[in-house]
């Protein structure tokens, strides 16, 4: 985990226009490097720079599905080890988020595999590196106060990888209030998505939550997000639908178009 911090950081410390060779554009797939305040969340720019890694797709793989994000990730030159070192990171944790949700079947009763098959059994991912700059080193004009701004995530679950010693993790409890989701060395901050809120018909519930970084040190994060089939249809399921009142609380949703309707808004470049 900390390696994997390691070279997102000596990454983003490269020379810009180092960084802009990786650049994230539409011809890339929404695949790559963005600058401070190219993702935005609700109309706001968001102060954090970031590589947007996908599962490579190969053109016409899920027809006019999945067109503006066909194609496969831009991996810098440097540092060296990083694709490698990624990719290794990647198959690990569709390992651990798969033994996660094995786990949440269990816990609901539900045979191993019940969030697997013809819904999950080819999960998507997604992986994101973020660095979030002190609010100093931005200019001024180009400043907010939000370094992500409050969004739930979009597939089944997250595991944040982020730095030790950094409070900047904000989640909305219950009650309405914001907290920290305080770093705790070795561990992912595990977040529900938006499809397993579906699937699950609600029992569980996606977190709302941002980031503020306010600290005087540069915040390095890393989000591999596991996530349904691309083109899965995702509905609740039969046995969370029991537990719930036998009604669906939540329509069927593709999950490919819900992540592309997503990507679609989210960058002004
Ligand atoms: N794959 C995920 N979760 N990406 C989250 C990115 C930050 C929020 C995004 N601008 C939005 O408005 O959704
Ligand atoms: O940087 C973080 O701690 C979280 C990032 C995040 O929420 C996201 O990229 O979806
Ligand atoms: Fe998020």
């Amino acid at each position: 985990m900390t390696e994997v911090r390691d070279v997102t950081r000596k990454f983003f410390q490269l020379p810009r226009e180092e960084k802009l060779k990786i650049k994230m554009t539409p011809q890339s797939g929404y695949r790559g490097y963005q600058r401070v305040g190219e993702n935005v969340t609700k109309g706001k720019p968001d102060m954090h720079e970031a590589i947007d890694c996908y599962t490579p797709i190969e053109p016409g793989r899920y027809g006019d599905l999945a067109k503006p994000m066909e194609g496969s990730n831009l991996w810098p030159d440097y540092p060296s080890n990083f694709n490698a070192l990624l990719e290794n990171y990647i198959s690990l944790l569709r390992d651990l988020s798969r033994k996660i949700m094995r786990g949440i079947a269990l816990a609901l009763g539900a045979p191993l595999d019940a969030f697997e098959g013809g819904v999950a059994g080819d999960a998507f991912w997604v992986l994101r590196l973020i660095g979030y700059p002190v609010s100093d080193d931005i200019p001024q004009e180009e400043r907010t106060d939000i370094g992500c701004g409050a969004h739930t995530d979009y597939g089944l679950l997250t595991l944040v990888n982020q730095d030790d010693e950094i409070c900047a993790l904000e989640v909305r409890n219950q009650s309405g209030e914001w907290i920290y989701a305080k770093p705790v060395p070795g561990t992912f901050v595990c977040n529900i998505g938006d499809m397993l809120k579906v699937w699950s018909n609600g029992i569980y519930q996606p977190t709302l939550h941002r980031v503020v970084n306010n600290s005087p040190r540069y915040r390095v994060s890393v989000a591999f997000f596991y996530e349904s089939n691309f083109d899965a249809a995702v509905e609740p399921v039969e046995f969370c639908r029991e537990k719930t009142g036998g009604v669906a609380k939540y329509e069927k949703v593709v999950y490919g178009e819900h992540l592309v309707q997503k990507v679609l808004t989210n960058f002004v470049m």
